[in-house]
């Protein structure tokens, strides 16, 4: 079931299996390839073929077009929200952040799954006829790609509750995601430029963000000997990327992965990201805590770190999670 790509690429663990069931041997199995990729790597690939390719060609489409429209267009897809929204002009405020970045607020919880938040336009009138129905077309289909992913979010979060014994917790925890779906796209490195930093290294805060790329290689995560390895994607593969709250959730055994995006390609590279929030506060279970793993992390509220991360922009550095929780007096003291 596990094949190693290459020797340095992200495990890949197939997920496509009709009998992948809670309970079955093959559940059992990728169950435990999960969690030695997350405590090892941090990241896995993971092939998925019930995300049609419909929804996902549709999505590059439909964002390829919103890509297209006028700057100032563009520029009407405002939010108030962090992070949210067109944030190609963000590129002033974060000169390191080269990549055009849209992304929308998508639902906060399973209950509002089928409802979309936009980000507002400044004026609805302003908008125009093709950015609105670019709008509505990125809505449907973000809407469509986002529950799919969602899915896969929730098995293999499971996963991982029940590889360390919690399983009595997953149920409340899945109730209190919140997804976020966010677009990015990478300019082509031209003749100019052979190769260029597209996104500096980073860690996300989320507790697992899954990632899907056009064919457009780039992203890169830092292994444990501190070099740098390129991500090769299969087809019909997915990244499954451990973020900052699964470390605090994990009580350090799963650690964050940094990662970066280096652009080389001549073609642009967009990728759709799905990441999962904690809801409220991020505690490690108490089963996972004891004499020979004290508590790291003290409880946090998740978005309200995402907040934070904002407005101090702090965006690049290896300890995001201890700078943010200093700053918010909730470390532990070592
Ligand atoms: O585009 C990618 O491959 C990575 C993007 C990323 O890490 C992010 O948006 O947090
Ligand atoms: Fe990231």
């Amino acid at each position: 079931m596990d094949s190693q790509l290459a020797p340095s690429n992200p495990s890949l663990i197939d997920f496509s299996s009709e009998n992948l069931k809670p309970g079955t041997s093959i559940w059992i199995s990728a169950s435990k390839q999960v969690k030695c990729a997350l405590e090892n790597h941090g990241i896995f690939l993971v092939t998925h073929d019930k995300i049609s390719s419909e929804v996902k060609n549709g999505f590059y489409q439909a964002v390829k077009e919103f890509y297209g429209l006028p700057t100032e267009k563009k520029c009407q897809f405002t939010s108030d929200k962090p992070y949210s929204g067109y944030l190609g002009k963000a590129a002033d405020e974060f000169p390191s952040l080269k990549l055009l970045l849209l992304k929308f607020q998508l639902f906060e919880s399973k209950q509002r799954l089928g409802q979309i938040i936009f980000p507002q336009t400044r004026s609805a009138h302003k908008t125009g006829r093709v950015s609105g129905l670019i709008r509505l077309m990125i809505s449907e289909i973000m809407q469509s790609y986002s529950k799919q992913v969602a899915e896969l979010h929730e098995v293999i979060i499971r996963m991982v509750f029940e590889s360390y014994g919690v399983e009595k917790y997953y149920e409340s925890f899945r109730e209190s995601i919140a997804y976020v779906c966010r677009v990015n796209k990478y300019r082509a490195a031209t003749k100019f430029t052979e190769k260029y930093v597209g996104l500096v290294a980073h860690t996300d805060l989320s507790f697992m963000t899954i990632l899907h790329q056009n064919q457009v290689n780039g992203l890169e995560v830092r292994s444990n000997d501190g070099s740098w390895i390129p991500v090769d994607f299969p087809p019909s593969s997915f990244a499954v990327v451990a973020g900052d709250a699964l470390m605090a959730w994990s009580n350090g055994r799963i650690h964050s992965i940094l990662h970066r995006v280096m652009m080389a390609s001549e073609e642009p590279r967009y990728s759709i990201l799905l990441f999962a929030y904690k809801k409220g506060m991020v505690e490690a279970p108490e089963e996972l805590v004891h004499e020979q793993h004290p508590l790291l992390f003290k409880p946090f509220d998740n978005l309200d770190l995402v907040s934070l991360a904002y407005a101090e922009r702090v965006i690049v550095t290896e300890d995001k999670l201890k700078v943010l929780l200093a700053l918010k007096d909730a470390i532990c003291p070592s």
